[in-house]
Order: structure tokens, then C-alpha cells, then sequence
């Protein structure tokens, strides 16, 4: 696109000069840019920078202290701007969290907070409904049928249904914002391509879209611009041909880096620790693996192949029917994550903060919580003990917080995932267990967890991760392990190894299981 043709380009929405604090914390410290229309414009930042509270202030969830918001030349005060003000104004957001309702049918979802179709005396007309429903899902290119239960349809699906619940009902000419909030964080490559595609069909038709991320390749493939915040202020916008990796990465985190992700050298094998002998539980079908002590090893497969419930069954999070998993040569069948952490097994499940966050409670209770018998002193606990242990560890890994006593709810998301991996690595675990350790995080605190993850196997222990991002997992894992329909299928060496061969294993597995 040509700066010319860029510079003629209506102005969808202002942000300007917006402030906001959080008792003494300031989270927005006077933010302005703007969103020409008919764009893809990335909202970019480390985490904690005020990317999900701008998005909140423009969806009126937050009031600010001071500054503007204006939609289509409409100016909003922003200390007043409401959801109802941000609906009206043609703002519509996909949040990470569930907008969705997954034991509803496809067309249930689409009606909810859009209409019903009904009979005069009031009752659903089903096939009206249905077929209502189909012509979304061909409008927006979802292949679904509108009675599937959501829960059943894979994310990306999920993701789109989402979207088109926001944007449904837009007439030609029409001018919608969709504010989209880490859409692709759980998505594996081919699903990512089919929602950026989408996102690309959007913006083509005229719709104009933010888009947070911390995945920076999606960024350079689909952003026509890019704005980056750091802690609380706008410090760089880049137009297309002006995005690209290196210059994101500087800008988001201040300096230079070389390569933000650990330069893992070699893993110096050990004993084997971990064994699984044609393991059976849930969607795993026959999975056989072995892990030693010094390495990082990657289940990878697409949606549904088993990788999480992998990991669940060798925490004893799943029931296993047959198969046999060893710990360092001994037989072990765990009735529970707390079972496993006894013997030494960290489980970060991947829904840890839906599952393993206390967000009310403290920081220092969150990252203490399965240590908090080593603070109790004849029936009593050594708060002071417990507090100076808690600093320190924030300080070792690297977490962001206010203080040890504010509550995890306070943190931003990506400081929250590393304050519970602390949870986990405090305990110094032989055997850790991270589904997705690294979704929502930015990408120096990505370095930071893959060099702690590092430091604990290169002392000893071994590492099994799900990735659903393969150029991560390429460059930061020893070994990957291919799980297709429940069943290992392939083992390929990291060392050398391209995103783009280990997807095209993947991809190669699928089709020959299918
Ligand atoms: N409700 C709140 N109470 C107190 N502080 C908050 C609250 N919400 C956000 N903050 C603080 O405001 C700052 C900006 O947080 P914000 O969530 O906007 O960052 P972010 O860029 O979205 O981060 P992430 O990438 O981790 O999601 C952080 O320091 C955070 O701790």
C-alpha cells in the first residue's frame, strides 16, 4: 500500500490522551493514535504496557481519568464513555476470555443478544433460526452447521463464531470496529491461518480492525500499522513495509535483542525420568514417550490429537485405562496433581488461570500456595518468613507486581502466568509439566520463562510442553514427539528443524490417520 493512498484513508477512531490510574499505579499515562479505516491495526506492547486497559476504556468497561475517544468524527468524553455509548458507536470486541456459550448450539449463540426468531404467540421458530443462522456462517465462510454445540467445534471455530456474533447483522456500507483481544492465542498454525484470513476478507470489505497480540509474525503478516505502548504511553507507530520483527521487538521492549529467545545449546542428556508405555486415557489412544533428565520435549499435534490430555494423564489429572507411565524406572499412577507434586511432578495445565489462579488473593499466596507447609512452625505460620521468600522469588523470576500483597487480579495477564509458573518452579519439580507455559506472555517474558524452564533442566529435571506455536517450540525445544488421533506417530529432532517441516509432519500424520 502506498503512503499516499494511506494518507486518504478516513479516520475510524481517535484515541486521545488518555489516562488512567489504579490507586498510585498508572496503567494509561495519556495514550493517543489513531485507526484509519478499513485497516488491521496492531495493539502491541510487553505485558503490563496497557494494551487490555485501553481496550477496556474503549469498550467502556473502565471510565478513564481524562482523555477522549472518537468514532467515526464522534467525540466521547472517555471518563463518561459507556458500553451502551461503545455498542451504539459500532465498537464490537472478541475478548480472550469465553464471549461465547459452548453448551449452546451454534444458533443459539448467533440469537443471544442479536434476536430469536418467533411466532406470534412468542415461541422460537427453529428452522427460521437455523436457517438465519446458515447464512452467517456462509457470510463469514465458517464451515459448522448452526444445531453443532459449540463445545464440540475446534477454537479457531469457536474464535469465528465469536466474530461473527459481533459482527452479525452488518449492513453494506456499514461501519464496525472489531477489537479483537489475542484471538490466535490458543491456535495451532493451520487454525491461525484460517482466522487471519478472515481478518484479511474483513478489512477488505471495509471493516476495521484492532488487534492485540504478542505473536509478532501474525503482526508482520496482516497489520497495515502497529502501535506500541510501553508502560502506559504510545512510543512507536509503524506503518506497512516499516513493521518487522527485530524493529517490534525493539520498540515493545525498549532495546535491542539479539534473539529473545533462549539460544538453547545442546541438551546434555541424562537418565531417562519420565516413560510412557502405549498410555490409554480420554482422546489418547497409544502414546509411547520417553524424556531424560536435561531436555525439553514437545508434544506437538493439531487440535483434538491428545497433546493436553497427555500431559493430564501423566499428572494423574486423567483417568489412564491402560498403558503404563515410569518415573525414574518405578511405576506411577498418580490420583491427582497434588499425588504428583509429592513425588516431585510440576502440572501447569493450560487453563491455569481459569483453573489454578486465586485472582482475589494475593500474589504471595498464589506462588505460595503448594509451599505453604514449609512456613509453619510448630502449628504456627512465619508470615515474615513466607513475605521476604516471596519477594525474593518475584524478584529471581523476574515478576512484575506492585508488591507481594496486591491480588493476582492486578497484574497484568502475562505477569499472572509467570507468577503461577513460579508456583511450580519454586519447588525445584524433576519432572515439569507446561501446557502452553507461555500464551498471553510478551516476548521478553517468553525469553525469561524458556530461560527458567532452561535453568531447571540443564540442573537436573526434564521438561514435557505443549506449543501450539511451532516456531517457538522449533527453537526453544530438544525433541518433539508427534501426537496424531491419540497416537504417537513421529519423534523429529529440534536441532535444524523448520516450523514448516514439523507442521508438514503434523499435517502428513493427520492425513494418514485420517
Ligand atoms: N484492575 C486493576 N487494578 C490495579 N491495577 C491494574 C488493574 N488493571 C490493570 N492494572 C495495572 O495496569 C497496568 C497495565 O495493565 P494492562 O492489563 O493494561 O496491560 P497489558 O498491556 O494488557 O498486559 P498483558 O499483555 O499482560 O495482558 C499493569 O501494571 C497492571 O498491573
Amino acid at each position: 500500500m502506498l503512503r499516499a493512498q494511506r494518507a486518504a484513508r478516513p479516520t475510524a477512531v481517535r484515541i486521545d490522551g488518555i489516562v488512567k490510574s489504579f490507586g498510585g499505579a498508572c496503567a494509561a499515562d495519556g495514550i493517543s493514535f489513531e485507526i484509519e479505516r478499513g485497516t488491521i491495526h496492531a495493539l502491541l506492547g510487553g505485558n503490563g504496557s496497557g494494551k487490555s486497559t485501553t481496550i477496556k476504556i474503549l469498550a467502556g468497561v473502565y471510565q478513564a481519568d481524562a482523555g477522549a475517544i472518537e468514532v467515526a468524527g464522534v467525540r466521547h468524553d472517555a471518563r463518561t464513555f459507556s458500553p451502551r455509548q461503545a455498542w451504539d458507536a459500532g465498537l464490537r470486541f472478541v475478548h480472550q476470555q469465553q464471549t461465547t456459550f459452548a453448551d449452546l448450539t451454534i444458533a443459539e449463540n448467533l440469537a443471544i443478544g442479536h434476536r430469536f426468531e418467533t411466532s406470534a404467540g412468542g415461541r422460537v421458530r427453529w428452522r427460521a433460526q437455523h436457517r438465519r443462522a446458515q447464512q452467517v456462517l456462509d457470510q463469514f465462510g465458517i464451515d459448522a452447521d448452526p444445531r453443532d454445540e459449540l463445545a464440540h467445534c475446534g477454537i479457531a471455530t469457536q474464535t469465528m463464531v465469536a466474530i461473527a456474533r459481533a459482527l452479525q447483522g452488518v449492513e453494506q456500507g456499514d461501519e464496525r470496529v472489531l477489537v479483537l483481544d489475542e484471538p490466535t492465542a490458543p491456535l495451532p498454525p493451520g487454525e491461525v491461518r484460517l482466522l487471519l484470513a478472515a481478518l484479511r476478507r474483513f478489512s477488505r470489505d471495509g471493516q476495521t480492525i484492532l488487534y492485540v497480540t504478542h505473536r509478532l509474525g501474525e503482526v508482520v503478516e496482516i497489520a497495515d500499522q502497529a502501535t506500541v505502548l510501553r508502560d502506559g504511553s504510545v512510543v512507536g507507530r509503524l506503518d506497512e513495509g516499516e513493521i518487522d520483527h527485530d524493529r517490534l521487538v525493539e520498540l515493545i521492549m525498549g532495546k535491542r535483542v539479539q534473539a529473545v529467545l533462549s539460544q538453547h545449546t545442546r541438551a546434555r542428556r541424562g537418565d531417562v525420568l519420565l516413560e510412557c508405555d502405549d498410555v490409554v486415557g480420554g482422546p489418547v489412544r497409544g502414546a509411547s514417550l520417553s524424556v531424560s533428565a536435561g531436555e525439553v520435549v514437545a508434544v506437538a499435534g493439531l487440535l483434538g490429537s491428545g497433546r493436553s490430555s497427555l500431559l493430564r494423564l501423566v499428572a494423574g489429572d486423567l483417568r489412564r485405562e491402560a498403558g503404563a507411565i515410569r518415573l525414574a524406572g518405578q511405576p506411577v499412577d498418580f490420583s491427582g496433581p497434588r499425588h504428583a507434586t509429592d513425588a516431585g511432578v510440576a502440572y501447569s495445565p493450560e487453563d491455569r488461570l481459569a483453573s489454578a489462579a486465586f485472582l482475589d488473593l494475593s500474589v504471595r499466596d498464589n506462588i505460595g500456595i503448594a509451599s505453604v507447609g514449609d512456613y509453619f512452625r510448630r502449628g504456627i505460620l512465619n508470615h515474615r518468613a513466607e513475605r521476604r521468600d516471596a519477594r525474593r522469588l518475584l524478584s529471581e523470576f523476574w515478576v512484575k507486581a506492585a508488591s507481594t500483597e496486591v491480588p493476582l487480579s492486578t497484574m497484568s495477564g502475562g505477569n499472572q502466568q509467570k507468577a503461577l509458573l513460579v508456583r511450580w518452579l519454586r519447588l525445584h519439580p524433576r519432572l515439569l509439566l507446561l501446557d502452553e507455559p507461555t500464551q498471553g506472555v510478551d516476548v521478553g517474558a517468553r525469553a525469561e520463562i524458556w530461560q527458567l524452564v532452561r535453568n531447571a533442566v540443564d540442573a537436573g529435571a526434564a521438561a514435557l510442553v505443549v506449543l501450539s506455536d511451532f516456531e517457538e517450540l522449533v527453537e526453544v525445544c530438544d525433541r518433539v514427539v508427534v501426537l496424531s488421533a491419540g497416537r504417537t506417530v513421529a519423534e523429529l529432532d529440534c536441532d535444524g528443524l523448520s516450523d514448516g517441516v514439523l507442521e508438514h509432519a503434523v499435517l502428513s500424520a493427520e492425513r494418514a490417520a485420517a
